[in-house]
């Protein structure tokens, strides 16, 4: 077990670089499956979710080579087309793999996937997209069994614009006789970073960052270079770090429009915003001032980021109602807010959050990774001491969080027990 222990009270000050989007490499190292030939990706952050993706595909037979943020990965030799419960519980996105190697070798068997747990997260769009290009699919045992003898291009409408499926079914799609539109599909930054990485292996694939996606089947795919895009989740928990610490922090390798509404969030909350090219600064002016959070698709508020804020807004000037409409469980984090002071009320999807004065350190514990994230910035605004325990599910997103804030002046430990 490890913990975070945090002393509370110091205003965050400084520059921190963004690292690359772990949502952006997961489905980069799954694409890595399609094809024999080495791929080299750089900016990958250095991660649990990314060890596991990694650890997965050295599994299926792939050599994985990383020398700093940067991964060599050559599946010619892939020697399995099956991921057990163990290494699939591990983390959701490990089921990226189905639709890469369904596309490659015409059959694949997973495990259920695991992940944060904040909702059911079943995978039927995944799998009635896949089996819209003509796969069998059959559930079975806790595994999720796909075959195909050929999959062909087909029109799919997606129910929800799921980002998972829709990257699933691009994988699926790109060695496919005939072309595949999906419409209805997600349209996040990850998933146009995806298409640049697949149509530099020679996929031909339009309309990503749009609800049409249209892959036209090619016969073959090749070596890939690619830098992933910068983490705009990491980039907004930052932010919210400066803001609820009373700090002024500038945020380097950054891609603004990426994180637009969470910015725009902070100056609705009249905190201090400057947007550059590349870089952010955001600066504390007095308290926030409470504002209303409903979490949509992208290009809407991010689901991801809503912990984060809520810790910002339970320190703001007034009652702001934050609306979870993605995850039908992500208010985890509320319970462990209120023992450090917070005054909020949950109903259904809707939380009422009262802006108070002060945190009080106490014990905490992260139940997923953006939950634990929040209470390390609500522990590092508390007076006096917090300790956060399952540290575990904040490595699987941020690259040693604690290192990047002690660099910014916080008091932040990292305790092993
Ligand atoms: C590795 C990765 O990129 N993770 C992100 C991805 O997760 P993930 O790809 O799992 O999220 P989805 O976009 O698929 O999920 C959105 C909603 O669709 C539902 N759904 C999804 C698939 C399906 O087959 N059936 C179904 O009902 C889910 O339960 C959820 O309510 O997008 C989420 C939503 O922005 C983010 O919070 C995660 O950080
Ligand atoms: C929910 C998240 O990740 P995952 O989809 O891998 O569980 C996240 O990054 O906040």
């Amino acid at each position: 077990m490890t913990r975070f222990m945090i002393v509370g009270g110091n205003p965050l000050r400084g520059t921190l670089r963004v690292s690359g989007s772990k949502n952006a490499t997961l489905p980069i190292l799954a694409a890595s499956l399609l094809h024999g030939a080495p791929n080299i990706i750089h900016e990958v952050p250095v991660l649990q979710d990314v060890a596991t993706m990694c650890h997965v595909l050295e599994y299926l037979g792939a050599r994985v080579h990383r020398e700093g943020y940067t991964i060599r990965i050559d599946a010619t030799n892939i020697q399995c087309l099956e991921v057990g419960e163990n290494l699939m519980r591990r983390m959701r996105a490990s089921n990226l793999v189905l639709g890469a190697l369904l596309g490659r070798f015409g059959r694949v068997r997973i495990s259920y996937p695991g992940g944060c747990n904040i909702g059911s997260r079943p995978m039927n769009l995944h799998l009635k997209g896949l089996k819209a290009l003509g796969a069998c699919i059959e559930e079975k045992f806790g595994y999720i069994n796909v075959e195909a003898s050929q999959l062909t291009g087909a029109e799919i409408h997606l129910d929800l614009p799921s980002v998972g499926a829709t990257e699933n079914i691009m994988m699926a799609a790109v060695l496919a006789k005939g072309t595949t539109i999906i419409r209805n599909a997600a349209r996040e930054p990850e998933i146009v970073d995806l298409q640049n990485f697949l149509n530099r292996m020679g996929a031909r694939i339009k309309g990503a960052g749009t609800d049409v996606i249209r892959i036209e089947g090619v016969k073959h795919l090749d070596s890939a270079e690619h830098t992933v895009i910068p983490d705009r989740i990491e980039a907004g928990t930052h932010l919210v770090a400066a803001a609820i610490t009373g700090g002024d922090v500038t945020i380097t390798n950054v891609i603004p429009e990426h994180f637009e509404p969470v910015l725009a969030k902070l100056r609705e909350m009249e905190v201090g915003v400057e947007v550059g090219d590349d870089q952010v600064r955001v600066y504390a002016r007095g308290r926030p001032r409470a504002v209303d959070i409903k979490t949509l698709p992208y290009p809407g508020f991010p689901t991801d980021m809503q912990p984060q804020m809520m810790a910002l807004l339970a320190l703001a000037e007034g009652t702001s109602v934050i609306t979870e409409t993605i995850f039908e469980n992500r208010y985890k984090h509320v319970s462990e807010l209120r023992r450090m002071g917070a005054e909020i009320k949950v109903e259904g999807q809707t939380a009422i959050v009262r802006g108070v004065e002060r945190f009080t350190g106490a014990p905490v514990e992260a139940t997923d990774l953006r939950a634990g994230a929040a209470l390390v910035l609500a522990g590092l605004a508390a007076e006096n001491g917090t300790i956060v325990e399952g540290v575990e599910h904040i490595d699987r997103g941020y690259e040693r969080l604690e290192q990047k804030y002690d660099a910014l002046g916080a008091r932040i430990m990292r305790v092993h027990n």
